[in-house]
């Protein structure tokens, strides 16, 4: 049986460093929850126009600037929805609960803290999430390392995965520790590990990790090594911080979130493995390659139009990657995506790449 899915824009609306949410009227369908605020296209409407209109109906403000964060198909036992998020960072006005709703400016750590229906799990993690994940290119040695990544702290990136191909685990852990201590609360860690890493805020597992998780019935919250499969779990939105909520805070601006310790983030190349990542609870994931790279000459990339459909697939946020760099983002942005990731395109200072 098929039944009707309801078009559902709804907006992350972020000022100076918060994002207000609203409460749901008591009687109203997942009444008594926070929810990002919106309702209802209208037949035939523009999704952007139905967003502006949604807004300037339950807050009172007049949308300037907002572009897609995250799209989500959700069934509910008596409701399907496609719950249309977008990001808006400009608007005229007092944002009020017009319609009498109780509404909040929050911390993006805290909105962990508020009770929202099951669908927006995804969007609380596309919320906190930045639109650029630097994955480290192979560096001969640390000090190349440490310039790159202070470089690209002072560029507003926020989010890294330490990836050093070659290096032993050992050698990799001395360094990862090394540069956390350096680095600190700056970024949110993503570490490469053949188990859950200690440290950190983050596992960022290869293609062949997560078909082997996925093999052995492994979910993120259980137990590892994986044991027999046991059935799924509820989906929890993953504890992303406040642990930096006042270095959140001081820039202004900043893309990016309060990092926390429990993300897992999975790299994925086509839609089977996309299934694969959002049946072992990934927090997120990246997606490549789009464009041929230096990195993986080889590879043909997959292009705009591929990654649209795949990432319309799945209801985690999507990095697109693979010969992408600051330029493309708009571009993501309309295929879907929560941003790019990137080694070279990404990455400033001249590596042996
Ligand atoms: N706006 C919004 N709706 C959400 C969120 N999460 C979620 O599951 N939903 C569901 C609840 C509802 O079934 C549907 C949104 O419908 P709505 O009640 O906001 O619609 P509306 O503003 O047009 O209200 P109405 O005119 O029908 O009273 O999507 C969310 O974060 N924001
Ligand atoms: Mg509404």
């Amino acid at each position: 049986m098929t039944r009707t899915r309801i078009h559902v824009m709804a907006a992350v609306i972020r000022r100076s460093g918060r994002i207000l949410i609203a409460q749901r009227p008591k009687a109203a369908h997942q009444g008594g929850l926070w929810e990002f605020p919106g309702g209802k296209l209208d037949a035939g409407e523009d999704r952007y126009e139905g967003l502006k209109r949604e807004l300037e109906e339950e807050l009172g403000i007049e949308v300037t600037s907002a572009r897609p964060l995250i799209d989500i198909d959700h069934d509910y036992p008596d409701k399907s929805v496609r719950l249309d998020v977008w990001l808006v960072d400009d608007f005229n006005g007092e944002a009020h609960g017009a319609e009498g709703q109780p509404v909040q400016w929050v911390l993006p750590g805290e909105l962990r803290l508020y009770d929202f229906p099951q669908a927006n799990v995804p969007i609380v993690t596309a919320a906190q999430l930045p639109e650029s994940y630097l994955i480290t290119p192979d560096c001969e040695d640390s000090s190349t390392l440490v310039a790159g990544l202070d470089d690209a702290r002072k560029r507003g990136l926020t989010m890294v995965q330490l990836r050093q191909t070659a290096m032993q685990p050992a050698k990799y852990e001395q360094l990862t520790t090394r540069l956390m201590q350096s680095f600190g609360d700056d970024f949110i860690w993503l570490l490469k590990a053949a188990t859950p890493p200690a440290s950190g805020d983050g596992w960022h597992v290869t293609a062949s990790q997560l078909r082997e998780l996925h093999r052995a019935g492994w979910r993120k919250g259980e137990p590892f090594p994986a044991g027999p499969p046991v059935p799924p779990r509820s989906v929890q939105a993953p504890n992303l911080g406040p642990r930096s909520a006042p270095e959140w805070e001081r820039l202004p601006g900043r893309e990016g979130a309060p990092a926390g310790n429990n993300l897992l983030a999975a790299s994925c190349h086509d839609a089977e493995e996309l299934r694969m990542a959002a049946e072992i609870g990934a927090d997120f994931v990246t997606l490549s390659p789009v464009l041929p790279t230096t990195s993986h000459p080889e590879a043909k990339g997959m292009g705009w139009e591929e990654a649209r459909n795949l990432i319309a697939q799945v209801n985690i946020p999507v990095y697109l990657l693979g010969g992408l760099s600051t330029d493309n983002l708009e571009q993501a942005f309309q295929a879907g995506a929560q941003g790019i990731a990137g080694i070279s395109g990404l990455w400033k200072p001249k590596t042996d790449l």
